[in-house]
């Protein structure tokens, strides 16, 4: 992550950009035509410049010609609104425990604080994006889930799995060349909201879309297998892999890993996950030979086409 906030200037040349912009030509001919889920963590959401450039990245994709679909998070702002509240916040095995009050400002900060500036951020370099979320057209279906706490079911309330997607609102969006905003709050069968971690929303959206890469922006440099050894930064997974691993992740990594599991499983071919806190992160991660990160394929035993 870059430490310093005014490094000093590098002067590129135009033939230096022009040269950085032809060795994108693979990669942008290969991203051509496909959708590509962007899940924006909160935690990543650090300052005014990153979450611009993070914008901008998104209208950039588009007049490449790929589909980008965000999906975004907001656990810190849901805690900060809570706190503001007087009310208790707490996280069992990666979830937020949602009482029904919780629930109410869940939906509130999600949808009309993060959605709502991610949305306008957008709009800023080109009228493009629409927010939504997995209440509009049955875009979500929620089923509720427990959390796993010591190898133990833990109920947390109002916290939902996705049982279903129906994809045809953003594939509306898609045609129409907006880019679609989530924000992860969800009904079950019977019209009760849930709230849906937004990483585990980012994997079945993926998946449902048939995107080409999921990219979850962080504010981690990636997995780490021996958490917080920083000499455990893994660059590349397979399903088998995460799946051995993950009764021994904790916290924010769970939701994570489980949605990167599910990706690929789904068909997706490969699942990012980035340090959001360096500009153009996204771009780095698909236009460019960056091997920042951790990157997780389809295993051997894995439906997707790693
Ligand atoms: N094995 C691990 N590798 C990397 N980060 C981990 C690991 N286990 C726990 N973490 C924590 O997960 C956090 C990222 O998840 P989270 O806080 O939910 O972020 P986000 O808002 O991006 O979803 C990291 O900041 C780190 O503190
Ligand atoms: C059930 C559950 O934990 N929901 C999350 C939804 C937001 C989220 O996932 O935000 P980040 O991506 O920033 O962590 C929450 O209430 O915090």
């Amino acid at each position: 992550m870059s430490t310093d906030p005014n490094p000093p200037a590098v002067t590129v040349t135009p033939l230096q950009k022009a040269a950085v912009l032809a060795e994108s030509l693979p990669s942008l001919a290969a991203l051509h035509g496909r959708r590509v889920v962007v899940k924006y963590g909160g935690n990543a959401m650090v300052d005014d410049q990153l979450k611009r450039a993070f914008a901008a990245d998104m209208v950039l994709l588009r007049a490449c010609g790929i589909h980008p679909v965000v999906v975004h998070g907001g656990g810190p702002q849901i805690s900060a609104m809570l706190k503001r509240l007087g009310l208790d916040g707490e996280f069992r095995g990666g979830f937020r425990v949602t009482t029904p009050e919780v629930m109410d400002v869940a939906r509130m900060v999600l949808f009309g604080q993060v959605g709502r500036e991610l949305v306008g951020l957008i709009n800023a370099f080109g009228p493009y994006a629409v927010g939504l979320t997995g209440e509009d057209a049955k875009l979500l279906t929620a089923t509720r889930r427990t959390a796993v706490v010591d190898g133990e079911p833990v109920d947390i309330g109002l916290v939902g799995d996705i049982a279903a997607v129906n994809t045809s609102a953003v594939d509306d969006l898609i045609g129409a060349g907006r880019i679609p905003v989530i924000s992860t709050i969800a009904p079950d069968v019977d019209g009760v909201v849930h709230n849906i971690n937004a990483d585990t929303a980012a994997g079945a959206v993926a998946a449902a879309l048939g995107a080409e890469h999921l990219v979850m922006l962080t504010d981690v440099e990636g997995l780490y297998t021996d958490w917080p050894d920083r000499g455990s930064l893994v660059s590349e997974i397979d399903a088998d892999g995460v799946a051995e691993l993950l009764p021994r992740l904790d916290a924010g990594m769970i939701p994570k890993m489980e949605a990167c599991l599910r990706a690929v499983e789904g068909g997706v071919r490969a699942a990012h996950v980035i340090d959001g806190r360096e500009p153009h992160a996204v771009l780095a991660a698909l236009l460019t030979e960056s091997t920042a990160g951790t990157t997780v394929i389809a295993g051997d035993s894995g439906k997707g086409q790693a």
